[in-house]
Protein backbone atom coordinates (compact mmCIF):
# COMPACT_ATOMS: atom_id res chain seq x y z
CA UNK A 1 0.00 0.00 0.00
CA UNK A 2 1.74 3.29 -0.90
CA UNK A 3 -0.52 6.19 1.32
CA UNK A 4 1.18 9.10 3.23
CA UNK A 5 2.95 8.66 6.17
CA UNK A 6 1.44 10.49 9.30
CA UNK A 7 4.07 12.30 11.22
CA UNK A 8 3.93 10.13 14.02
CA UNK A 9 4.92 7.41 11.73
CA UNK A 10 7.52 9.39 9.93
CA UNK A 11 9.33 10.52 13.14
CA UNK A 12 9.17 7.02 14.82
CA UNK A 13 10.47 5.39 11.67
CA UNK A 14 13.11 8.23 11.89
CA UNK A 15 13.79 6.82 15.01
CA UNK A 16 15.38 4.03 13.48
CA UNK A 17 17.69 5.78 10.41
CA UNK A 18 20.66 7.59 12.19
CA UNK A 19 21.73 10.10 9.79
CA UNK A 20 18.47 10.70 8.22
CA UNK A 21 16.19 13.72 8.38
CA UNK A 22 12.80 15.08 7.37
CA UNK A 23 12.91 18.25 5.67
CA UNK A 24 9.13 18.41 4.52
CA UNK A 25 7.95 16.25 1.82
CA UNK A 26 11.48 14.74 1.78
CA UNK A 27 13.78 12.40 4.06
CA UNK A 28 17.85 13.54 3.26
CA UNK A 29 20.67 12.09 4.66
CA UNK A 30 24.72 12.29 3.21
CA UNK A 31 27.34 9.78 3.51
CA UNK A 32 30.92 9.97 3.76
CA UNK A 33 32.91 7.76 1.93
CA UNK A 34 36.42 6.88 1.83
CA UNK A 35 37.17 7.21 -1.81
CA UNK A 36 35.01 9.48 -4.45
CA UNK A 37 34.47 5.66 -6.30
CA UNK A 38 33.68 4.37 -3.25
CA UNK A 39 30.67 6.87 -3.70
CA UNK A 40 30.12 6.19 -7.00
CA UNK A 41 29.99 2.50 -6.54
CA UNK A 42 27.07 3.29 -3.50
CA UNK A 43 24.89 4.94 -6.18
CA UNK A 44 25.38 2.03 -8.90
CA UNK A 45 24.12 -0.26 -5.68
CA UNK A 46 21.11 2.08 -4.61
CA UNK A 47 20.36 2.48 -8.25
CA UNK A 48 19.62 -1.62 -8.91
CA UNK A 49 17.56 -0.96 -5.64
CA UNK A 50 15.77 2.02 -6.99
CA UNK A 51 15.30 -0.03 -10.22
CA UNK A 52 13.69 -3.13 -8.04
CA UNK A 53 11.58 -0.87 -6.32
CA UNK A 54 10.56 1.26 -8.82
CA UNK A 55 11.47 4.19 -6.38
CA UNK A 56 14.38 6.67 -7.30
CA UNK A 57 16.32 9.22 -5.03
CA UNK A 58 17.77 12.26 -5.82
CA UNK A 59 21.37 11.61 -5.64
CA UNK A 60 24.22 14.41 -5.51
CA UNK A 61 27.91 13.57 -5.22
CA UNK A 62 30.24 16.14 -3.91
CA UNK A 63 34.24 14.29 -3.56
CA UNK A 64 33.85 11.98 -1.23
CA UNK A 65 30.16 13.21 0.05
CA UNK A 66 26.92 11.65 -1.31
CA UNK A 67 23.58 12.71 -0.54
CA UNK A 68 20.10 11.10 -1.17
CA UNK A 69 16.42 12.91 -1.03
CA UNK A 70 13.73 10.56 -0.85
CA UNK A 71 10.11 11.70 -1.70
CA UNK A 72 7.07 9.91 -3.15
CA UNK A 73 6.45 12.23 -6.04
CA UNK A 74 2.80 10.44 -7.02
CA UNK A 75 1.76 10.80 -3.63
CA UNK A 76 3.20 14.08 -2.87
CA UNK A 77 4.51 13.50 0.30
CA UNK A 78 6.47 10.18 2.41
CA UNK A 79 5.38 6.88 2.18
CA UNK A 80 7.02 3.38 3.46
CA UNK A 81 8.83 2.97 0.17
CA UNK A 82 11.01 5.94 1.08
CA UNK A 83 11.73 4.60 4.50
CA UNK A 84 12.35 1.07 3.11
CA UNK A 85 14.93 2.50 0.16
CA UNK A 86 16.14 4.63 3.43
CA UNK A 87 16.92 1.50 5.00
CA UNK A 88 18.54 -0.26 2.04
CA UNK A 89 20.83 2.62 1.33
CA UNK A 90 22.02 3.40 4.75
CA UNK A 91 22.67 -0.42 4.99
CA UNK A 92 24.38 -0.12 1.57
CA UNK A 93 26.75 2.46 3.05
CA UNK A 94 27.66 0.52 5.72
CA UNK A 95 28.81 -1.86 4.09
CA UNK A 96 30.78 0.02 1.64
CA UNK A 97 32.48 2.19 4.73
CA UNK A 98 30.42 5.28 4.34
CA UNK A 99 29.09 6.64 7.73
CA UNK A 100 26.31 9.01 7.83
CA UNK A 101 27.57 12.91 7.72
CA UNK A 102 26.27 16.20 8.70
C1 LIG B 1 5.41 4.67 -13.22
C2 LIG B 1 6.35 4.64 -12.06
O1 LIG B 1 5.89 3.76 -11.08
C3 LIG B 1 6.52 6.00 -11.42
O2 LIG B 1 6.90 6.95 -12.37
C4 LIG B 1 7.47 5.98 -10.25
C5 LIG B 1 8.95 5.90 -10.59
N1 LIG B 1 9.80 6.30 -9.49
C6 LIG B 1 9.36 7.12 -8.53
N2 LIG B 1 10.17 7.54 -7.56
C7 LIG B 1 9.76 8.37 -6.62
N3 LIG B 1 10.62 8.78 -5.69
N4 LIG B 1 8.49 8.81 -6.58
C8 LIG B 1 7.58 8.42 -7.48
O3 LIG B 1 6.41 8.84 -7.40
C9 LIG B 1 7.99 7.53 -8.50
N5 LIG B 1 7.17 7.08 -9.40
Amino acid sequence: MTRLLTDEEIERQLGDLPGWTRDGDTIRASFEAPEFLTCIALVQEVGAAAEAMDHHPDIDIRWRTVSFALSTHSEGGLTQMDVELAHQISQEAARKGATASA
